[in-house]
């Protein structure tokens, strides 16, 4: 690696390096008590001059005081894995069965340690708060430290994160103006009836046959009821019921994801669903329950302001590959964070044949010193503007 006029603590090995241990121990969001001891033992082999650090529950932040008070800039990172078995067959692969940093936040991870080791050793402008928050995944992790006002002080005025991406080359950086990811809202429908001989359906309730009516009807609120000038998805990823061919299912069990790039249309398909839900139950006779949760899955949209800003640095920058990116319909608990402080989203380029979470998923390594650097230039550029506010 290129040495920098600054001190830079932590080298592009040494990076990979990290990488490699915080992929060897994913863990459940809310449940990442390995990856927050191993962040902190990182954390704290750099000099501590400039920061301090707190922890609120698994995550960790870290305040670095800046040469002038007033302002602070927010970069946030996730830390969960995902429950999906590794099938990379790497030497590193992840040594908890079932497990699996399977969304590259083992990257987002470590860009962000080498973000902070830069600004350890050189005092940023103005203060930098880093967010390693947990339950990115499942449980709005974003939302629920926000909401638990740990921030304090430490409140950032603004706030920029990434997410990787395996369509984009390596080290590239993605962004939009407006909307980057959809809007999300997790659907849990579970039809119950009665269960029966297959000989008798008539002395039954067969939730295969009402279930199976809800995942039909449910297709036809992105063809009907969305605007088609406009995006929506509604995914059932999980039907179960029953046990075997002869025994009519008296309960079905529905799972799956609503994604819409505005939060109007996303309470529409949630509106739609319900509805729908509820017709089937009452023309099957059958009791329902119905759990619609969105949490802290808003859509991401940017601010205008931030990212004209960090759209003209990473243009204009000769080692920056910069890409103009469409919306994609992903979802992040970001979109929580972004709708109380102004900030950006944007992708990094990792370059993986396999997608997000695939248990085959290997992003590129190549990709993380790129991404420090483009955030530590793009961060201290930041810094002489907001610090003459
Ligand atoms: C980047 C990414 O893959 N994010 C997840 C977010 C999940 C949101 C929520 N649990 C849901 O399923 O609605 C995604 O699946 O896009």
């Amino acid at each position: 690696m290129k040495k920098r006029d600054e001190k830079m603590s932590l080298t592009e090995s040494e990076l990979i390096k990290i990488r490699r241990q915080l992929h060897q121990i994913p863990e459940i969001g809310m449940l990442e008590f390995e990856t927050q001891a191993k962040l902190i033992e990182i954390i704290r082999s750099m000099p501590q001059t400039y920061f301090e650090i707190k922890k609120w529950k698994t995550a960790i932040l870290v305040h670095v005081h800046g040469k002038q008070q007033g302002y602070t800039v927010g970069y946030r990172t996730d830390i969960d894995g995902l429950p999906v078995e590794e099938q990379t067959g790497l030497a590193y692969a992840s040594r908890h069965k079932g497990r699996m940093h399977a969304c590259g936040h083992d990257i987002h991870m470590t860009v962000a340690l080498g973000i902070l080791s830069y600004f350890a050793e050189n005092q940023p402008q103005v203060n930098l708060t880093f967010i390693f928050q947990p339950a990115e995944e499942n449980a709005s992790g974003g939302k629920q430290l926000y909401e638990s006002g740990i921030l304090g002080e430490w409140m950032p005025d603004e706030i920029y994160a990434f997410h990787d991406n395996p369509e984009l080359p390596v080290g590239s950086i993605g962004c939009r103006q407006g909307t980057l990811f959809a809007g999300t809202c997790e659907i849990h429908a579970k039809f119950i009836g009665k269960s029966g001989h297959a000989a008798f359906p008539h002395r039954a309730n067969d939730m295969v046959v009402a279930g199976a009516q809800f995942v039909n009807q449910i297709q036809t609120i992105v063809s009907r009821n969305v605007d088609p000038i406009q995006a929506g998805v509604v995914t059932l990823g999980h039907f179960s019921a029953g046990t075997i061919g002869n025994v009519i299912s008296g309960k079905a069990q529905i799972d799956g994801t609503i994604r819409a790039l505005t939060q109007k249309n996303n309470v529409l398909i949630q509106k739609r669903v319900r509805k729908i839900a509820d017709g089937v139950a009452e023309s099957f006779e059958c009791k329902l329950e119905l759990d619609l949760h969105q949490g802290g899955y808003y859509p991401v949209e940017n601010n205008p302001q931030t990212t004209a800003a960090f759209i003209d640095y990473m243009k204009n920058t000769p080692d920056v590959d910069f890409i103009e990116t469409l919306p994609a319909m992903t979802g992040e608990d970001f979109g929580f964070l972004l709708s109380k402080i102004p900030g950006t989203m944007f992708w990094l380029g990792v370059e993986s044949p396999y997608s997000l979470h695939s248990e085959y998923f290997a992003p590129k390594e190549g990709a993380i010193i790129k991404g420090v650097n483009a955030m530590i230039g793009f961060l201290k550029k930041r810094q002489t503007v907001v610090g003459n506010k």
